[in-house]
């Protein structure tokens, strides 16, 4: 028989597929359908200080490898997902994961200090990839804006956080946002990687893009970004030991699960694969999952866990 489960930053989950951030968790009607999925656990959409209506639409398309987005932080309102906390039942449920995107430094540090004020058992993602607000950066590409934020939140949230990462695409990159993370404590787990900002799909038909806003610039996803997930995923889980990689990007099957538990993924994130899919997507991801590693010889995820080998 194979195991599943995983416990990780004083959570249990009973297999380790989670949605990404985004994907079917902006309503609480959303939400409940992901907690009555396959899923381990679930996290909320990425909230901001006041609710946000997002950037104009179509905003989203997918095409045979995947998907382009420019949502723009369409969300109800930390409070609204605070709320929705406050209501839930760790105790019995499967564990809760947050999402915070604060459209400014104070934002995210009164929000931070909102959720440390609430001291729910839920693990916070502060989401430094945002590739998407017309005119913002994203401030995961920014590593002094980044070291400066994680300090400050580390001030007015007082325990375990995670943060939600872009895909770097240079070993010096992957250095340097780690050296960040490094000097950080408070960050127990890094979740690789948000979307790749900026792509442009291009209806070949219409002559025309496929999104609105930005004249067509949108994150990419899907198996479009397979390979520079996996390599950050390792990158990251090489440089930092003692924190955990949640792997995103790319996975629609179990094989994609295992390459990033393989990575060194503690637990994995799928987004474009659960937006076509549906929630029924994580139960069938999850059964391959484990007729993969029973074809392998595996029992438990720890039996493969970062053991990706090098020629
Ligand atoms: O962090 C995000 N990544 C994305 O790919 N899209 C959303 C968004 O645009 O809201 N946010």
């Amino acid at each position: 028989t194979v195991d599943l489960a995983v416990a990780w930053l004083g959570i249990q989950m009973d297999n380790p597929l989670i949605n990404a951030s985004g994907v079917m968790c902006r309503t609480v009607e959303e939400l409940e359908a992901l907690r009555h999925s396959a899923a381990g656990a679930l996290i909320t959409k990425s909230c901001t200080l006041e609710p946000r209506k997002g950037n104009p639409e179509p905003r989203y398309a997918s095409t045979a490898l995947g998907s382009i987005n420019s949502m723009g932080l369409p969300n109800a309102g930390y409070r609204y997902y605070l709320d929705y906390a406050r209501r839930y039942d760790h105790e019995h449920g499967k564990p809760l994961l947050m999402s915070v995107s604060g459209m400014s430094l104070e934002d995210n540090l009164e929000m931070m200090a909102a959720f440390d004020e609430a001291a729910l058992p839920v693990l916070v993602e502060l989401n430094l990839s945002c590739p998407n607000l017309p005119g913002k950066p994203q401030i995961g590409y920014d590593f002094e804006a980044s070291a400066r934020l994680l300090a400050e939140v580390s001030k007015v949230y007082r325990r375990p956080f995670g943060v939600k990462l872009p895909p770097y695409f240079d070993p010096v990159h992957f250095g340097e946002m780690a050296d960040v993370l490094d000097g950080c404590p408070s960050i127990g787990f890094v979740t690789c990687i948000n979307s790749i900002g900026n792509g442009l799909v291009i209806d070949l038909e219409r002559e025309s893009v496929v999104i609105r806003p930005k004249d067509g610039l949108g994150g990419i996803g899907g198996d479009y970004v397979l390979p520079t997930a996996l390599a950050n995923v390792r990158e990251f889980a090489r440089r930092l030991p003692g924190r955990h990689v949640i792997g995103c990007g790319g996975i629609r099957s179990g094989r994609e699960a295992f390459m990033h538990i393989l990575a060194g993924a503690t637990v994995v994130q799928v987004g474009t694969c659960l937006y076509e899919e549906g929630p029924a997507c994580l139960a069938r991801i999850r059964d391959e999952l484990v007729y993969l590693m029973q074809d392998k010889g595996y029992r438990t995820l720890t039996d493969f866990r970062g053991r990706l080998r090098t020629l």
